[in-house]
């Protein structure tokens, strides 16, 4: 269990991280959602023990961060940003570096490096210099060093960045298998990412915490939840679309001609549409029950601060 009370951050005058209370239990796997300079990596930072809050408390597992920090550090794997590591080291040298580090010793040190190199899908680049590896290589040796001691609690700063789209499913994949009775947290930008591993979302901006809640809620409060979107092979009158009940607005996008119609609150209009579009034999090409854009509802949040002073 990881336990925020009143968390804060200065670097000078500037707060980069503004009194943040949370609770994170076992089998969570949190986005840690934010703009850019939101205070993501500061945040993971103080989690992490390599950077002393200005204020506030930090507990894991029921011990402060603040007189137990190494102990701490045993039961946490870190990918930094840019996951940075010795580049004139060979991948196998580098994790048995960190095997070192972590003093994993006899058979568990092999059966650890087997079962992590085996996973991230080290095997064929095991001799290379981590500097002549691809960036999505090189995050795949962090991502390994960071689950080597296989931690109770994985804190991973943008675990995809830089990744191919296969890649990117492959981590993902790995980061579900893992987390099981584990805690993860992952920045990240990428909001698919969200919708695809976690099963809580905190979205911070200006350092405060905005939203902390599932990803489900969060797609629910796009008003794009549940609309029904349309698309015609050729004109036709649909003007009896924004008449059907339950129906309270119909939108045209003048450049790609998608017609969207949204609900009234809590209402499900898409039988209803379905229904009378094939009725009417009404020329339509696709029609999609929407499940809500996660960007709009990220940008509404994220950008209420400003307006709020
Ligand atoms: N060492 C530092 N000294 C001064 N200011 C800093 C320092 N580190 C970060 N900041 C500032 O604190 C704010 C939060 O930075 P942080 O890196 O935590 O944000 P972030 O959400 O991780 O951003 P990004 O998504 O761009 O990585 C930013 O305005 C940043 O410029």
């Amino acid at each position: 269990m990881i336990s925020v009370k009143n968390l804060s951050k200065f670097y000078d005058h500037f707060k980069a991280v503004d009194n943040l209370s949370f609770d994170i239990a076992p089998g969570n796997i949190v986005g840690f959602l934010g703009p850019n300079g939101a205070g993501k990596s500061t945040t993971m930072k103080m989690l992490t023990g390599f950077l002393p809050p200005s204020e506030g408390e930090i507990f894991i597992k029921e011990r402060s961060i603040d007189s137990d920090a190494k102990a701490i550090q045993r039961d946490i794997g870190y990918l930094p940003e840019g996951a940075p590591a010795y580049g004139d080291m060979t991948v196998w040298q580098f994790l048995h570096f960190i095997a070192d580090v972590r003093r994993l010793k006899g058979a568990h040190r092999k059966e650890r490096l087997y079962d992590v190199i085996h996973r991230v899908e080290l095997g064929d680049v095991l001799n290379r210099p981590i500097d002549n590896l691809s960036k999505g290589f090189k995050r795949r040796v962090g991502l390994a060093q960071a689950i080597l001691h296989d931690p109770d609690i994985l804190i991973l700063d943008e675990p995809t960045d830089g990744l191919d789209p296969n890649q990117k499913h492959h981590v993902r994949q790995l980061i579900e298998d893992l987390s099981r009775e584990k805690i993860v947290i992952i920045s990240t930008h990428i909001l698919e990412e969200v919708a695809a591993v976690c099963n809580r979302v905190m979205i911070i901006a200006d350092g405060q915490l905005r939203f902390d809640d599932t990803p489900e809620v969060l797609r629910h409060r796009s008003r794009f939840c549940n609309a029904v979107s349309l698309r015609l092979s050729y004109a036709a009158d649909i003007s009896g679309l924004a008449e059907l009940d339950g129906v309270d607005e119909m939108e045209i996008d003048r450049k790609t001609g998608l017609v969207t119609l949204f609900p009234e609150p809590g209402k499900h209009i898409f039988h209803a549409i379905n229904e009378y579009v094939t009725q009417r034999r009404l020329p339509v090409d696709t029609l999609t029950l929407e499940t809500g854009r996660l960007d709009e509802v990220f940008r509404d949040i994220t950008t209420a601060e400003v307006a709020n002073g």
